[in-house]
């Protein structure tokens, strides 16, 4: 692993809700979770601090409700944050925190080098373009105006997922979940972004197609070396795919570190839960 991180997460904090004088200052005994009984503010993620190294995929499990998906859409600025700060090694040396951006820089750093694939398809996919059309579409968001490259760059991209050529012109609302998830994660890779982050994105799917979904995002970062964050609330799943783990809990990240250190040596009680209850 290499030494300077692609993206570095410093304090982010996303709140929902105007807080009170209360909960403010982090008085942990008013809390219910991640909420303040007082005002009702939801502390959905709570100064998360970690790092993304080239190459690596990086778990994130945690119960329903601990903010990952929260954590996700701030990442790739479907959701402002409250405070703090994100770096990318590949923009502006790093040296700039990403949320301060302007939004028409947000736009560009989302199609160059973001790649975000949702749980439900609808939110990454426009279900009535071709499939083709999905992925011309986040090209051009990127710039490309050559109709020839992009339709090669879409075959590629398809065929490299497993969707059949003959079907690349069908809209993906004619397609099963799992094929769904699998034109998702073509037009997330169109622009070759160096990171991808994905969210929950075989919860709902049948195991069989739930394990070739994996066996692709595996296969797809050993041949492209892309760092990926992956956000599940299934320890299997992250088990079978990331290299390192964050555990939340209530907003909070509770342990991080390699997954099999975790695996083997959970420290928190609710990570030692999750992992009894794989064996
Ligand atoms: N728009 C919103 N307004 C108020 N609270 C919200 C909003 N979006 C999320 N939350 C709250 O933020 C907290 C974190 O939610 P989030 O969806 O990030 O959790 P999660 O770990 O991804 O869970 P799940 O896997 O069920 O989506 C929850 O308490 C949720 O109710």
């Amino acid at each position: 692993m290499q030494d300077e991180p692609i993206l570095k997460v410093v304090n982010l904090k996303k709140q929902y809700g105007p807080g009170c004088q209360w909960c403010s200052n982090g008085h942990e005994s008013i809390f219910e979770k991640n909420r303040c009984l007082r005002c009702g503010t939801v502390y959905a993620c709570n100064d998360l601090s970690f790092e993304l190294y080239p190459g690596e995929i990086l778990g994130v499990v945690g119960e329903s409700g601990s903010g990952k998906s929260t954590m996700m859409k701030c990442l790739y600025f479907d959701e402002e944050v409250t405070s703090g700060a994100a770096y990318i090694g590949t923009y502006d040396d790093g040296e700039t925190n990403v949320f301060q951006q302007s939004s028409q820089q947000k736009r560009h750093i989302r199609n160059t080098i973001l790649g975000m694939v949702y749980q439900n398809p609808v939110l990454g996919l426009k279900m009535d373009f071709s499939s083709i059309g999905n992925i011309a579409e986040k090209m051009i968001a990127a710039g490309d105006r050559h109709v020839e490259r992009m339709e090669n760059r879409s075959k590629e991209l398809l065929t490299h997922v497993h969707i059949p050529l003959a079907r690349i012109k069908d809209e993906p609302k004619k397609f099963s979940g799992g094929m769904q998830q699998r034109v998702q994660i073509a037009k997330a890779l169109s622009n070759q972004p160096p990171i991808l982050l994905l969210d929950e994105v075989t919860t709902g799917l049948d195991l069989s197609v739930q394990a070739s979904v994996l066996d692709l995002i595996k296969t797809i970062q050993q041949k492209f070396g892309i760092s990926m964050i992956v956000v599940s609330h299934d320890l299997a799943v992250i088990r079978m795919l990331a290299d390192r783990t964050i555990v939340m809990l209530d907003g909070k990240i509770i342990e991080q570190g390699l997954t099999d250190q975790i695996l083997e040596n959970p420290q928190h009680a609710y990570t030692q839960q999750l992992v009894y209850s794989l064996i």
